[in-house]
């Protein structure tokens, strides 16, 4: 990466501050650009879900990781629970979506709870594994909730046979005029296919292990046994761990990745988050293959409003990635990022993978319920580091130290993050962020994530700038 006119500015910089300028370009196709990720964790393309508890759960990991990406589970989470939905995510068909599925004795209102879990819009009703019946939400519409099932599915529904070329499955559903179907082994249950889903599944190939089976990662803090339990998670068959503070650059976290290193034998380890290349190199000797960037910049985040210390996301990036690089690692930009291109600009910063939180907290798949407000859906969502979430943290402690610690939260304990309606599903804001960087690879010339990071010319804008970048949905 350089800037425009060799300009190297001296104030550091985040993603609102700074463009991409076009390069010649041999590259014809954005569908000639292949986003795997340089990094070596097994994605294909550059996203991953933060560790959030609102956000990182077992439905997000398996959708993310079909799609190429990968979902950090939250050390918030039992390790119990943490090896329940990691065999979960490997048992998941790396192509069909699980089913949600019910008897012919379950209600209405049973259905229409479990329906916004997913995004592909049907509940299939089943006997003895067998799908007898489709259900979606506009039969559910004008009935009693206490309605049984069998009263309401659309019965002998259309199935189709699991390995049936994907585009003849888009023409199947496109010419019975259906979204959503069954898949079915002779006549048993294996999951679901969506007209978008058949599709997606051409353009994208899902995260897997040597195993072929998705992806999932989970999250270790510093406190603690911090062996035990990475070696309690690695038991679990975590595919990444991630060691997780907000301050990476100081000794207890050094001293935890040196720690989860020794056990992790070649699982990649990704430890954070610092802002600087001194922080970089720290974290890389002890152990890490991934260096996790960014303090401050979380939708969720409080840092600096409450401490000042943090920095403009574009800069960090920028120069931890040059440190990493340089000895031969890779970073991950977390947090900041609300448009493709703050994805495109992070990658052209030199990051190799883009973690994202709050953004995806607004989806049907992130882990929080669903709440109506007057006609708007939402969920809730709150910071790791919330009064909240550092009640949950410490909840074996004694009340003297859950309020003492309680005292130093550094995040939102609430917000609302609203469902887009016409892009609810986290797949819907992948296929964006995608689009937008494979096009932002064509227009700097470049068929890699390297190579985006070696082409890219970038300039720094006003807020005038970057206003005038912005869509006009009603006129002036
Ligand atoms: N990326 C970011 O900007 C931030 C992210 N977070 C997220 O919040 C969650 C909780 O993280 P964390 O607060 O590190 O909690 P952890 O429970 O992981 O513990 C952090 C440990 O580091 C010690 N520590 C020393 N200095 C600091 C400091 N300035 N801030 C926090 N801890 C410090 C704490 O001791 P003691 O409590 O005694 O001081 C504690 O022992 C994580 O998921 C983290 O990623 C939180 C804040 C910023
Ligand atoms: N300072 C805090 N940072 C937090 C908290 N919870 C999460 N985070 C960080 O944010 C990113 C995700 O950023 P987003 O803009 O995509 O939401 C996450 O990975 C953490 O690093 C918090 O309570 N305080
Ligand atoms: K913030």
């Amino acid at each position: 990466m350089r800037f425009l006119g060799g300009n190297r500015p001296a104030t550091d910089l985040t993603y609102a501050d700074v463009f991409m300028v076009p390069n010649h370009s041999t590259v014809g196709s954005r569908l000639e650009v292949d986003l795997t990720t340089p990094d070596r964790v097994g994605t294909t393309i550059p996203v991953v879900v933060a560790n959030m508890t609102a956000i990182s759960g077992r439905r997000m990991a398996e959708t993310i990781a079909r799609r190429g990406g990968l979902a950090v589970l939250p050390q918030d989470i039992p390790v119990d629970v943490v090896t329940e939905v990691v065999s979960w995510v490997h048992a998941r068909h790396p192509v069909y979506d699980t089913a949600i599925t019910l008897s012919p004795t379950s209600t209405v209102g049973e259905a229409l709870s479990l329906m916004t879990k997913r995004a592909h819009g049907i509940v299939v009703v089943v006997e003895d594994g067998v799908p007898v019946g489709v259900v979606t939400d506009g039969a559910c519409q004008g009935v009693d909730r206490f309605s049984q099932l069998g009263q309401v599915m659309a019965e002998h529904p259309l199935t189709i046979p699991a390995g049936t070329d994907l585009p003849k499955v888009f023409d199947v559903l496109s010419g019975e005029r259906v979204s959503a179907a069954p898949v079915v082994e002779g006549d048993r249950l294996v999951g679901v296919i969506t007209r978008k889903g058949a599709l997606r599944s051409t353009l994208y190939t899902p995260a897997v292990n040597a195993t072929g089976q998705l992806l999932a990662s989970a999250a270790v803090g510093i406190n603690g046994d911090v062996a035990g339990k990475a070696s309690a998670l690695l038991a679990a068959g975590v595919d990444v761990l991630v060691v997780d503070t907000a301050h990476g650059h100081q000794e207890k976290a050094v001293e935890a990745v040196r720690a989860v290193r020794a056990v992790a034998g070649t699982t990649p380890v990704v430890a954070g988050n610092v802002v600087t290349a001194e922080g970089t190199r720290e974290l890389v000797e002890a152990g890490a293959d991934v260096v996790k960037v960014g303090v401050g910049p979380g939708a969720m985040c409080t840092t600096r409003m409450m401490t000042g210390v943090g920095r403009p996301q574009f800069s960090a990036v920028e120069e931890c990635a040059a440190e990493a690089r340089r000895l031969g690692r890779h970073v991950w930009a977390d947090g900041g990022v609300r448009h493709p291109r703050d994805v495109a600009l992070a990658l052209a910063a030199g990051a190799a993978n883009v973690m994202v939180g709050s953004w995806f907290a607004g989806t049907y798949e992130s882990a929080g319920d669903i709440h109506d407000d007057g006609g708007r859906l939402y969920k809730e969502s709150f910071g790791m580091a919330s009064a909240r979430a550092v009640k949950a943290r410490t909840a074996a402690q004694s009340g003297f130290e859950r309020a003492r610690a309680g005292l130093f939260e550094e995040g939102i304990s609430s917000s609302r993050m609203y469902l887009d309606p016409a892009r609810p599903g986290v797949e819907d804001l992948v296929d964006g962020i995608v689009a937008g960087v494979r096009s932002s690879c064509t227009y700097a010339g470049a068929r890699t994530i390297d190579e985006l990071h070696e082409r890219a010319v970038v300039g720094v804008q006003s807020a005038a700038g970057y206003e005038e970048g912005r869509p006009l949905p009603t006129s002036w």
